[in-house]
């Protein structure tokens, strides 16, 4: 039921992205998008539903692995009874059509390596045709063909509903595989030098890599998670998505499975201000584009979520055909989320138009156009229960942070109208947001104990009225504040982390789940906000050391079993982990 969350390396070619195993098998690939159906689907079901194992023969999991440099190039290495080898593997950046390649480079001894490639279309669903060519093994099964070229002296046959391919790996010998991926219409692939893509593929994100302005203390945990948000951005359109996988679990055996492989508002406006601070204007750039392109037609109809070209409906279906990893299921695709109300994409996106223009990016008259429009809506609606940012299934309600983001989005409205001097209703966005900030004082604070609670009216804690303190709705000295922090420091506490709400509290769901990573890292920013800098620290270093080896975190963390939970790796975490980041190195 594919390995552990935390096993995984992630390779990108920034228009999908593929999951590799420590035992050398990519267990997750879709094709040609991130949201495309699966051609390796082990991740969720076992190797019969796709995958790819290229490790020497009858070897477990490799002795150690690492990328190379400021890079998505994975290399992992086995050292054997036979020898030791190390298997290279890349996502290209696309010229015309995608790949992976892997190249197999004998290091001491005589080892022989296995391949067994096995290519399951739609999800794992559907087994393809497979035929040779003069250099390729070609698969194919409706819109979908991929070309595996074999290299010269290879031992390739047919086996077990797969290509197996043998060979033994000496030292000075590079043996490269490139899998391709094209519609199943066209009849011949371009030929390709494997060493040439992967010296270019180092250079891209070398050179990407070398424009990071941060140099505070956790500069390789920083830089990696920046990659890995640059990795999650779909470079023709500059959406970014939230997770390369679908219904990785937040609690193994449990129905919490989602599938992550869209354009939040919310996720992406996060992901936009973590890589501004780190110095990237570039992406913000493309985002703010994708963002007018995918809220065009009717802005006012804001969803919390498209489709990484802007696409409005992502339906929800279940895959019955895949077991889920270790069990979890349903298997979902598509999200329902699509339909939700979400009132704190406005403040999300609005704060990330702002921290544009502030990081010197042009305001312009469209996005100008665009911001009154989302102004105009928000005015309107902000009154209206919301299912919040954790999108509960159980009915709308008044949420806080909904509230507190409504807030934002006024504020910085005000705050880029006065900046700019471009014309805009500015008493009445003055007026919006005293509005706003005057009910969240009155209805969203618990009069007993003087905390800021989930949703007007509740007595339950919520991760997320920790935004009370870092988005300047009060000062951080504020009474109400420090009491906030302190109560969700020590009520929401899970294994020394933070979870986003109380255990039990409603969610529409069965099951419980882990600790939130990135409620765990904004607990240590509002720490650090109320001048606990000490904790703060501690916090942060705790939450960022349980990345796996390669620096990746997912959404979730069981401190019971000391694993990942949840789709792996996510953009909201390693966003989160930055911005913390950069607090905490002043
Ligand atoms: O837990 C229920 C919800 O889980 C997902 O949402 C979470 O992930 C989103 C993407 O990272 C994030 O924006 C949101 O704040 C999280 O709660 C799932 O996508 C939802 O459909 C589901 O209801």
């Amino acid at each position: 039921m594919g390995g552990h969350i935390e096993d995984y390396a992630l390779l990108s070619d920034l228009q999908t992205a593929a999951l590799v195993g420590r035992d050398g098998s990519v267990d997750w690939l879709c094709l040609p998008r991130f949201d495309s159906p699966s051609c390796f689907a082990a991740l969720l079901g076992t190797p019969e539903h796709g995958a790819w194992r290229l490790a020497p023969a009858g070897a477990g999991d490799c002795t150690g692995r690492r990328y190379l440099g400021d890079t998505l190039v994975l290399e992992s290495r086995w050292r054997t009874p036979d020898g030791e080898v190390k298997v290279v593997d890349l996502m290209p950046q696309r010229d015309r059509a995608p790949r992976l390649v892997r190249i197999v480079e004998g290091v001491s001894g005589a080892v022989p390596v296995r391949g067994e490639l096995r290519l399951r279309f739609h999800h794992g669903r559907v087994d393809p045709w497979v035929r040779r060519t003069e250099h390729h093994r070609v698969a194919v099964a409706g819109p979908d063909a991929a070309w595996l070229r074999v290299p010269p002296g290879v031992h390739t046959y047919g086996a077990d509903g797969g290509t197996v391919s043998e060979f033994t790996a000496r030292p000075g010998t590079r043996v490269p595989f490139v899998l391709t991926w094209q519609p199943s219409h066209l009849a011949t692939t371009a030929r390709t030098d494997p060493e040439a893509l992967l010296a270019a593929t180092l250079a891209g994100w070398h050179e990407w890599a070398g424009q990071l302005s941060y140099r505070g203390e956790w500069r390789r945990a920083v830089l990696r998670s920046l990659l890995t948000l640059k990795a999650l951005a779909y470079e023709p359109t500059g959406g970014i998505v939230a997770a390369p996988t679908s219904s990785l679990p937040e609690a193994p055996g449990g129905e919490r499975n989602w599938d992550y492989r869209f354009c939040w508002l919310r996720d992406s406006a996060m992901t936009l201000s973590a890589l501004l601070r780190g110095g990237f204007r570039q992406e913000a750039a493309a985002w703010r584009k994708w963002l007018l392109r995918a809220v065009a037609g009717d802005p006012s109809d804001v969803q919390a979520v498209y489709g990484v070209a802007g696409e409005r409906g992502l339906p929800e279906t279940e895959a019955d055909w895949l077991p889920g990893h270790l069990g979890s299921r349903p298997v979902r695709f598509g999200n329902a989320a699509v339909g939700q109300l979400q009132l704190d994409v406005y403040g999300e996106v609005v704060d990330t138009l702002d921290l544009a223009l502030r990081a010197g990016l042009p305001m312009e008259r469209q996005v100008w156009s665009l911001l009154r429009t989302l102004l105009g809506s928000l005015a309107a609606r902000w009154r209206e229960p919301d299912e919040g940012l954790w999108e509960v299934r159980c009915g709308r309600r008044q949420f806080t942070h909904s509230k507190v983001m409504a807030w934002v989005a006024a504020d910085r409205a005000v705050r880029m109208a006065e900046a700019t001097g471009l014309p805009a209703p500015l008493e009445q966005w003055r007026a919006l947001r005293a509005a706003v900030h005057a009910e969240v004082c009155e209805r969203a604070v618990d009069p007993r104990r003087q905390v800021f609670v989930r949703s007007y009216g509740s007595q339950e804690l919520d991760a997320s009225t920790l935004f009370v303190a870092s988005t300047g709705f009060l000062p951080p000295d504020d009474e109400r504040v420090v009491r906030t922090v302190e109560a969700v420091q020590h009520g929401l506490d899970h294994g020394g982390l933070v979870r986003r709400y109380q255990d039990g509290a409603a969610d529409g769901l069965s099951g419980s789940e882990g600790a939130f990573l990135a409620c765990s890292f904004w607990l240590a920013d509002a720490l650090a906000l109320i001048g606990r800098r000490d904790e703060a620290r501690e916090l942060f270093v705790r939450t960022a050391s349980l990345a796996n080896d390669l620096g990746l975190l997912s959404e979730q963390w069981d401190p019971a079993t000391r694993r990942q939970l949840g789709n792996t790796p996510q953009a909201f975490t390693h966003v989160a982990l930055v911005n913390t980041a950069f607090r905490l190195s002043g």
